[in-house]
C-alpha cells in the first residue's frame, strides 16, 4: 500500500511528502521528479515544446507505475487528480491526503519558483484562482483525508501528520501491510 498526497500547486506535497517518507521509512516518489528523470530534462521544457497533452500522457503512465509500488509515499502532480483516469489508476492502492492552503499562500509559494502556467497567458494568481474555482471539487472528491498547510510550520505539520497516520484508522492498513 502507498500513501498519496494531492493538492493544488504549492500546497506542500513535495516538502511534506519527502519528510514523511523518511519518518515512515517508505520510498519517496514524486511525479514531477519522476517525469524529469524519465525525460532527462525538466518537464517545463516538455510543456513548452509539446504542450500539456504530452505532459498528461506521461503523467498517466507514471501514475500506473506508482500504483504498482509498495510502501511508497507518492506526491502526485498538482493537477493529477483533476483527471479521472489518474484516480482510476491509483484507486485501491492507498489513501489519498489532500493538502490545502489559502490562495494567498499558494501564490506566495509558487511565485518563489518558476513553474509553468496551466492556463496560458495569465498571472500566477489568476492561474491558481481559476484552478481552485473550476476544480476544487475534484480535489476534494479524490481525497480520503484533508489537511491544511497554512496554519503551522512545516515541521509541526510533518509531526502532526505522522501522528495522524500512525493512529487514525484510515491509515492502519498502510503500516500493517
Ligand atoms: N507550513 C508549510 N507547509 C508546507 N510548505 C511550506 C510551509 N511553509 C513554507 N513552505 C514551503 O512552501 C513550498 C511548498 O512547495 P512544494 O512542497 O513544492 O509544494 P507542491 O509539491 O505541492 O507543489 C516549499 O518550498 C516549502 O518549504
Ligand atoms: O496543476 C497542474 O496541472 C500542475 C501543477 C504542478 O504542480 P506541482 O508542482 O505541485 O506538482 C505540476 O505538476 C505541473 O506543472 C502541472
Ligand atoms: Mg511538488
Amino acid at each position: 500500500m502507498n500513501l498519496y498526497f494531492c493538492g493544488i500547486i504549492g500546497s506542500g506535497k513535495t516538502a511534506i511528502g519527502s519528510r514523511l517518507a523518511q519518518r515512515l521509512e517508505f520510498e519517496f516518489c514524486d511525479l514531477d521528479r519522476e517525469m524529469d528523470d524519465r525525460l532527462g530534462y525538466s518537464f517545463h521544457r516538455l510543456v513548452q515544446e509539446q504542450g500539456w497533452i504530452a505532459f498528461r500522457e506521461l503523467e498517466y503512465s507514471i501514475c500506473k507505475y506508482f500504483a504498482a509500488k509498495q510502501h511508497a509515499v507518492v506526491c502526485l502532480g498538482g493537477g493529477t487528480v483533476r483527471y479521472e483516469w489518474n484516480i482510476d489508476a491509483i484507486k485501491g492502492t492507498g489513501p489519498i491526503i489532500l493538502l490545502e492552503a489559502s490562495i494567498d499562500t499558494l501564490v506566495e509559494r509558487v511565485s518563489r519558483a518558476d513553474r509553468p502556467r496551466v492556463n496560458p497567458g495569465v498571472t500566477i494568481r489568476e492561474d491558481i484562482t481559476k484552478i481552485w474555482k473550476n476544480s476544487y471539487h475534484k480535489y476534494l472528491q479524490a481525497a480520503d483525508f484533508v489537511y491544511r498547510t497554512d496554519e503551522k510550520s512545516l515541521l509541526e505539520e510533518v509531526d502532526e501528520l505522522e501522528q495522524i497516520i500512525r493512529t487514525h484508522e484510515l491509515f492502519q492498513g498502510l503500516l500493517l501491510s
